[in-house]
């Protein structure tokens, strides 16, 4: 069920790198079990606002509070215990070649120290593994053993899925979840995302270029442009937005007020 206070809180953030102002200050509420989704253009900001929301960036200005603590108040020690209470789910899947797939999706359970968690033994995370790879449809007997460049894009990113829910974490962030794969794969993935994240009742951040994915899998959606939230609604308003640069970004138009630098 959606509740009604901010998981995450985000006020005035902005950040610059020299003259170029990347984010401009952001507002931003994501609700507690519910689905978050940023799209824009190349460029507008999207990674920087996710590195900040990760605690991997500091902002020039502004806040971000996760449950009602500002991060960036944090001492470092509760700033990396909150960093290792997020799953993340990124672009390339990001897995370790060097470990079989189960030891991929159990790496925080093995390496967390989650607090009120105790370390679990191989066998138990091994168990937890199986059972989170069979949840994202991955046959955990035949692939277990496997390693990651023994298996398609599409069953890393499913791999990758499973290792960003195995620790069942209270947020998880999404970048860029079906870049690369086909279009049915896309929305395979996604379906095993909301799927997932419901059945966790997590809270999620997305960033994507995919507008299909973004209507799947958000609750609300909000666009960036230039570093500036320039448009924020619910997930099933976002084609039918009358504003000029959503309607352009969304349609893919040549034509429109959003011009693209040729030479960057
Ligand atoms: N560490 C950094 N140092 C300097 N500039 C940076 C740094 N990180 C990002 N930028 C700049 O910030 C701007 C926004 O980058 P960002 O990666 O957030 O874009 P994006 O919206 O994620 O783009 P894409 O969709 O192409 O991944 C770019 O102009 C980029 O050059």
């Amino acid at each position: 069920m959606t509740k009604t206070y901010p998981k995450i809180r985000i006020r005035n953030l902005s950040k610059s790198f020299g003259s170029n102002h990347v984010l401009r200050n952001i507002n931003m509420d994501v609700m507690e079990g519910t689905s978050f989704v940023i799209i824009g253009g190349s460029g507008s900001g999207k990674s920087v606002l996710l590195r900040c929301i990760l605690g991997l960036m500091t902002p020039d200005s502004g806040t971000i509070e996760i449950d009602g603590k500002n991060i960036f108040e944090l001492p470092y020690s509760e700033q990396a215990e909150k960093l290792q209470e997020m799953g993340m789910l990124f672009q390339n899947s990001a897995l370790f070649d060097s470990l079989p797939i189960w030891e991929n999706v159990a790496f925080a359970l093995l390496n967390g120290h989650r607090k009120n968690q105790p370390r679990i033994s191989r066998a138990r995370a091994r168990e937890r593994a199986n059972r989170v790879l069979e949840l994202v449809g991955l046959d955990a007997d035949n692939i277990g053993d496997l390693y990651p460049s023994e298996l398609s894009g599409g069953m890393q990113k499913r791999v990758g899925l499973a290792r960003a829910i195995a620790s069942k974490p209270e947020i998880i962030f999404f970048d860029e979840p079906t870049t690369g794969l086909d279009p049915i794969m896309g929305a395979i993935i996604d379906n095993l995302i909301v799927d997932c994240v419901k059945k966790l009742g997590s809270t999620t951040i997305a960033i994507t270029h995919d507008m299909a994915s973004a209507q799947r899998i958000g609750d609300q959606v909000a666009m960036l442009y230039k570093g500036e939230l320039i448009w924020q609604g619910e997930a099933g308003e976002l084609m039918q937005s009358e504003n000029p640069y959503v309607h352009q970004f969304t349609h893919g138009l040549y034509a429109g007020p959003i011009k693209m630098e040729m030479k960057v």
